[in-house]
């Protein structure tokens, strides 16, 4: 089987072929860097880690890169209320934007490229796309000439007629087509600027991910993302940018993530409805925010209200007690054996299942729902009296390991299972007969950390768990 994901590019489930056999060359659009993320920008955060993570566990090696943009006008602007520094300011959200991820269990990306640090290669950008006849400068300012590039509007499959409809140059502005859009724009009085051919200035927001794409993943890559209100115009331009400049395709496949609503409307700064991250996980756990989240398939709006998170953190909990129980009576009850074989085939085929889902467009949600089954089909186990230590272990193995692939830590206290001890036992045997002792005294310590007594005597080591 393979995956196949929905691309927003061609609207059809397609399955996935990677530019390379075995690699990913993916890139998330990241955050503008100007005040804390509220929980609608941490769903392109979490739902693409959920991609990522799942395509690893799935073998492939992935390279994933993920920008922010910490130069632009609504940087300026807080900077200019804030009476700071655009720099300062960019790099105090960077930091609050990792701590909130980090918490949501976002793995970091291999590279998080900034604006001002691409500078030169944004440059060098703009100038090539002015030479080869689809930008021109006016007054200090350059813009991208949208009918100089005949496919603009094939993502959000809009035709230049209908787009330009409605459209108009306002007053005072220097382009020359109202759907052109600026690549550099010239520096007014006080604002922070670098040097270019086209005088002080700084660049516009569509064109850093262009740059930073071709310099750090190359022309095309496999998977392009982010949240669905960047596809018109953020992704119809960076397309235009990168296939006029390269001639050649930018992404294999588009992907975008639903809105967060609040009462069925977006969740959104502009409109006031939003719940910042930092403060509901003073509240909930994050893992229950994460969950809550993967509850939902990524391209669906998913409703946001503490009645969910409740129910999140309800259903966190039944998978949480299930895992406890089978830990308890693996560590309390004898071996019985009884029906093994059936047991496990379940185990087996809830695993093949869940695998199914993911690898139908990432659907985490109809995953989670397997979990449940597979948690309930436990709870049938435990009850039927003849339980087998191996049928035991492998439900809390896949349990644990499905939960592994979504980053939902469904242990919190590590019990340590009768399998690792003998091969720590060992391991430690083997230290003790080179001489490593530091080594062998380490196993025992960490043993002891976990409630495992050894005691060595001349038959051999034997071990007891502290009562
Ligand atoms: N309500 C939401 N649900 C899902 N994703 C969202 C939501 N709001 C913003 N995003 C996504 O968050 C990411 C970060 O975007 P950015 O920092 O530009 O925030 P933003 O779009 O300015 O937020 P806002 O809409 O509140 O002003 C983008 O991928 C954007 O699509
Ligand atoms: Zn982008």
């Amino acid at each position: 089987m393979s995956i196949h994901l929905y691309n927003s590019l061609t609207r059809k489930k397609e399955k996935l072929v990677p530019l390379q056999e075995g690699k990913i060359k993916m890139y998330v659009c990241g955050p503008t860097v100007y005040n804390n993320i509220h929980i609608g920008n941490a769903r392109p955060a979490i739902v693409f880690d959920m991609v990522r993570r799942y395509l690893e566990y799935r073998g492939y090696d992935v390279f994933f890169v993920s920008n922010f943009t910490d130069v632009d006008d609504k940087i300026i602007k807080a900077a200019r209320e804030l009476k700071e520094e655009v720099p300062k300011v960019a790099e105090r959200f960077i930091h609050a934007y990792f701590q909130d991820t980090e918490a949501l269990g976002v793995k970091k990306a291999d590279l998080h490229p900034r604006v001002t640090e691409t500078m030169p290669d944004i440059i060098q950008f703009i100038e090539a796309l002015i030479q080869k006849g689809y930008a021109y400068e006016a007054e200090g300012d350059v813009y991208f000439s949208t009918k100089s590039f005949k496919e603009y509007g094939k993502l959000s499959s809009q035709s230049i007629h209908e787009l330009l409809s409605g459209a108009r140059v306002e007053i005072g502005e220097k382009k020359q087509d109202p759907l052109d859009f600026a690549l550099w724009k010239q520096a007014k009085e006080g604002e922070i600027s670098w040097d270019s051919p086209w005088g002080k200035g700084r660049p516009g927001w569509h064109i850093e991910c262009s740059a930073m794409v071709k310099k750090y993943l190359g022309d095309t890559i496999d998977i392009h993302a982010g949240g669905q209100d960047l596809a018109f115009p953020h992704h119809e331009n960076e397309i235009a940018q990168s296939e006029a400049l390269n001639g050649q395709e930018m992404a294999k496949y588009w992907m975008h993530n639903g809105y967060i609503q609040i009462n069925n409307e977006k969740m959104s700064k502009s409109l006031g409805n939003f719940v910042l991250v930092k403060d509901i996980i003073k509240k909930h756990r994050p893992e229950v925010v994460r969950f809550f989240m993967l509850q939902a398939h990524y391209r669906s709006p998913l409703n946001f209200n503490e009645e969910l998170l409740e129910s999140a953190k309800n259903g966190l909990e039944r998978i949480q007690s299930t895992t406890d129980n089978l830990k308890h009576r693996l560590a309390h009850s004898a071996d019985l054996g009884g029906e093994k074989e059936e047991w496990a085939e379940k185990v087996k085929e809830h695993k093949a299942d869940f695998i199914k889902e993911m690898d139908d467009d990432f659907n985490s949600a109809n995953g989670i729902s397997v979990l449940f089954d597979l948690v309930k089909e436990a709870n049938k186990y435990l009850q039927e009296q003849q339980s087998s230590k191996e049928v035991l272990q492998f439900f809390i193995h896949t349990i644990r390991d499905i939960g592994a692939v979504l980053d939902i830590p469904i242990e919190t206290e590590e019990e340590i299972m009768d399998a690792e001890i003998e091969t720590l036992i060992q391991e430690r045997i083997e230290a003790r007969k080179n001489r490593n002792f530091s080594r062998a005294d380490e196993i025992r310590d960490m043993l002891k950390e976990k409630g495992i007594i050894l005691e060595d005597t001349p038959q051999g080591t034997r071990w007891k768990r502290e009562q």
